[in-house]
């Protein structure tokens, strides 16, 4: 495999305050391909920020290398690690802009110090305010602006420098699930047109589905989980990711529901709800009907869902299997050895009573 663009090499963070001592990151090891899409999903206080943070140094890990190219720049001057960092653009939540600016004033400050001539600036601010889809807006000032609009200004800015690497912190979650996609819509764009590496921190899977093709889960300053978005998605080993990944489906929404049916809260002794999920090939499969034919199991489908990701299909079934006691054991051994995923569930864990 190529050489990592940035490799974390067993980074730890830890703050020291005087009423506590917090271990924000703890012995991660993460490497990130140029031409990736990495998403960093957890929920607040899992760490993300401060991870990435030590990406470009902003913050300094308390132990660990932060390897880019292959170079630990920890060990950089400061006149080599702030070329590095230009090379490395962040958008956050808040935007960041300078209010009393126009649009164009606020692309062209990230150009202060740099080389080019006044008017290569000038071309360049409008360059990329064509990129990001507002060369019409570029004398207005950004209180003019909706948020989706000022977070195409801070794209636009942090591009200034031609940058490998855009980390986006949280960069969608301020904005409406529309504004949300057109965003994410533009990250995948400038990935593709500029070979950008983009990491994308969120608490929200839908973002990672989205546009990630890599996936990283974090929980307590730890890289629980990661890997492509594929195999996440289709086989999450922890129920953190399958939480994260629920969120994605209309899974918990219907669990709900089904949890207030009275006829599904007392289920017959030779009856089990399970979650069904599979992926690639196993689709195919008439599992269905071979769990009748094979054990003489009867599957009633309470819920049924298919989704492509990165072009291969992924299933999420719930269904009751009524039958024997040993012949539903018998259906799901041979369920589970065809590659389906199973999930026993109780729906009193759903707001039902049993
Ligand atoms: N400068 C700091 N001093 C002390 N503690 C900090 C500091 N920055 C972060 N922390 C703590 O480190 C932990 C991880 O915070 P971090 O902001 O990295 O999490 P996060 O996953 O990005 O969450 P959020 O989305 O809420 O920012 C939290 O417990 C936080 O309170």
């Amino acid at each position: 495999m190529a050489q990592p663009l940035i490799q974390l090499k067993n980074i730890s963070v830890n703050f020291k305050n005087k009423e506590r001592d917090v271990l924000a990151v703890d012995d991660v090891n993460l490497d990130i391909q140029r031409g990736d899409i990495f998403g960093i999903v957890g929920y607040s206080g899992a760490g993300k920020s401060t991870l990435v943070r030590v990406i470009n140094l902003l913050q300094r890990p308390t132990s660990g290398e932060v390897l880019i190219n292959g170079e630990d720049i920890c060990q950089y001057d400061a006149p080599k690690l702030r070329k590095t960092r230009k090379k490395i653009g962040m958008i956050f939540q808040h935007f960041n802009l300078m209010m009393s600016r126009t649009i164009a004033q606020n692309v062209a400050y990230a150009l202060k110090g740099s080389p080019l001539s006044k008017q290569e600036k000038q071309d360049k601010v409008n360059e990329l305010l064509d990129l990001v889809g507002l060369a019409d807006k570029k004398d207005t000032y950004p209180r003019q602006l909706s948020g989706g609009q000022k977070q195409r200004v801070a794209i636009a800015r942090s591009l200034a420098n031609d940058p490998d690497i855009l980390i986006s912190d949280e960069a969608t979650s301020a904005l409406d699930p529309k504004t949300t996609e057109s965003i994410l819509n533009l990250l995948q764009e400038l990935n593709q047109k500029l070979n950008l590496t983009v990491v994308l921190i969120t608490h929200q899977m839908e973002a990672v589905k989205q546009i990630s093709n890599k996936v990283a889960v974090m929980e307590q300053g730890k890289v629980i989980e990661r890997g492509s978005v594929l195999d996440i998605f289709a086989n999450p080993k922890t129920s953190l990711t399958q939480s994260f990944i629920d969120t994605t489906t209309r899974l918990d929404a219907t669990l709900k529901g089904l949890a207030q049916q009275e006829n599904l809260q007392h289920l017959q002794d030779n009856e089990q709800l399970v979650q069904l999920s599979y992926s690639g090939e196993t689709t195919d499969e008439p599992i269905i009907v071979s769990l009748y034919q094979k054990f003489g199991v009867s599957a009633n489908i309470l819920y049924g869902n298919v989704e492509i990701l990165q072009r291969t299909p992924i299933g999420s079934l719930i269904v009751i299997l009524s039958g024997d006691a040993a012949k539903v054991a018998d259906s799901l051994e041979f369920l589970t050895q065809s590659g389906v995923r199973i999930k026993k569930l109780n729906l009193a864990d759903f707001g039902g009573e049993d």
